[in-house]
Order: structure tokens, then sequence, then C-alpha cells
């Protein structure tokens, strides 16, 4: 059966894992040093996708445990694979001591995910769910078209959500994919980590989309927890995946009691710009890629 991506339960009535049954949890026990968390997507039977600085060269598949929300749904991980291009370390001698290009992985889950109303994948870009799901199925729908309709140019309204004691908030904001983007990827030299970057397309690179700031109007920003998450698209009551939560200037987390300042900016991995390691990753995954 063709299962429907990106379908959340709408009732007000229902529970948060059955609005956003995408939603990931993921934990990693690494012996002697404690618990990291981070989240995810379900986005196949097997698959979560997530960030790749979540991990660690030498994190065992094994030390990391994926919840669904629901008790029973505590998955164990059979692999990892984050993108080949990720590299933390890379600019470390240009004084760039974090360098995020790329920060995506996948998880693949040792038991495939029955899907019910608790547990759905989210859609990705350039399947056969989306076309169908954008209602666009006529058979010549391309890649491209997907890109067209998802990230056109200006400011996109998307979301993503924040889980705080199991309880998940939708936080919305707007991608500044038009002429607010330059302004918003300024942003990215306020992060103390990068105050003394001269040219902020180092760390800015094509790979990231940005969310953030006060206009048009003021976005919620994420948190560290909240890295890995989905950034979603909502078009006609269905949810598309276009970004995984990556870094950003200022966590909301650790300073709850100080407003985020303006420059307040978050940056996402654009899944539009790792389409051919997707496609080789989910190969098997019935996605339909186009
Ligand atoms: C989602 C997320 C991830 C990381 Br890593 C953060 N930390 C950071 N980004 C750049 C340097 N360090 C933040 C912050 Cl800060 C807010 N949200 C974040």
């Amino acid at each position: 059966t063709l299962s429907m991506c990106g379908l959340g339960w709408e009732f007000e009535k229902a529970e948060d894992h059955q609005k956003n049954p995408w939603h990931v949890s993921i934990k990693i026990a690494r012996p002697g040093k404690g618990l990291e968390s981070c989240k995810g997507a379900l986005v196949s039977e097997y698959f979560v996708l997530t960030a790749a600085h979540c991990f660690n060269i030498d994190d065992r598949a094994h030390w990391i445990t994926v919840d669904m929300g629901k008790a029973t749904s505590v998955n164990k991980v059979a692999g990892l694979w984050s993108h080949p291009q990720y590299n933390v370390g890379k600019l470390k001698g240009a004084g760039i001591p974090e360098f995020y290009d790329y920060d995506v992985a996948l998880l693949k889950l040792t038991q495939k995910v029955k899907f019910s109303f608790d547990s759905r994948p989210i859609c990705l870009p350039c399947t056969e769910g989306t076309t169908r799901a954008l209602r666009k199925a006529h058979p010549q729908t391309t890649c491209n078209d997907h890109k067209r309709l998802l990230l056109t140019v200006g400011e996109i309204p998307a979301l993503f959500v924040h889980e705080d004691r199991k309880k998940l908030e939708r936080k919305h904001v707007n991608i500044k994919n038009g002429v607010k983007r330059s302004a918003c990827e300024a942003d990215a030299k306020k992060a103390p980590l990068y105050v003394n970057v001269t040219d902020v397309k180092q760390v800015v690179t094509p790979r990231f989309l940005c969310t953030g700031g006060i206009d048009p109007v003021v976005d919620p920003n994420t948190c560290k927890g909240d890295s890995g998450g989905p950034l979603i698209i909502p078009k006609g009551k269905r949810f598309f995946q276009v970004g995984v939560i990556s870094w950003g200037v200022f966590d909301v987390c650790k300073q709850p009691k100080r407003k985020a300042p303006a420059y307040a900016r978050d940056f996402h991995l654009n899944l539009f710009t790792v389409l051919p390691w997707l496609r080789e990753k989910l190969a098997e995954e019935g996605l339909g890629f186009i």
C-alpha cells in the first residue's frame, strides 16, 4: 500500500505524537560519558533523518535509542550514516572551531516501523509521496517542480517542533529565501563561536536555510536540544520536510531568562542540497525518488 507521508492527525483532541507522528527523540548513551539527546524525523519504515553533529566519530549504533512517543516504540539502531562531507573540525585551522556544513545523518532502525496514528513518515523532497501529497500528480512532475513549489522565493512559512518534558510545541518561523536572506545570514557572525569570522560565507555555506530574527515578524528560535529535528513546510494539510535543524546563534534554552536578541538566527541543512546522498542511502525504502 502506498503509505501517505506527511499526514498528521489534526483533531485538537489528538495527542502531540498523533499531530506530529514523524517526530522522534534520539538518545545517545556513551559509556561513562552520560546522555546526549537530539531530535529526528521518521522518513521511511526503517530510517530516521537527523543531524550529523549529534554523533561523534566513535559512536556505536548500539549506544543510540530512538523514541517515537509510544512506550512500546523505543527502537534500537542498526546503523548510523553521517553525510560523507560532514567534518566538524574542517576549518579549525581557520579559527572556526565547529563547522556544520553537510550536517545531516540517517539512522537505520533494527525493526521496521509499523505505521499508525502515532508513527508515520514525513514527506521528503523529490519522492513520489511528495508528488502525491502536493497533488501535482501529473507524471512529468520533476524534482525541480518540488523545489519550485516548496522553496518559493521570499519569506516561506515553516515550522519546527520543540519538545519540552514530552510536550510537543510547534514553533512557526519564516525561511528567509529572498531579499531578507543576506541579513539573516550576516547575523551568523553574532554567534559566540563565529565573532572572528571575516567572511560569513565560510560558515553559512550554500547548504543552509536561514530562519529567526524579527523581520517580517519575531521568529521563535531553536535550542541546542532541537538539533536534528525537521524544518517543515505545511502545505494543504500535508507536511513536507525541507531542512534539518543544524545550528544557531542563541540557545534560548540555555538563557531562558534573557529574551532572544533580534540577531538570533537559526540555520538548517537544506535537503535539496544533499539529494544524491539521500537517494543512495534510502534507495531500498520504496520512497520512489524522482
Ligand atoms: C540547534 C542548535 C545547535 C547548536 Br550546535 C547550537 N550551538 C551552536 N551553534 C553554533 C555554534 N554553537 C545552537 C544554538 Cl546556540 C541555538 N540553537 C542551536
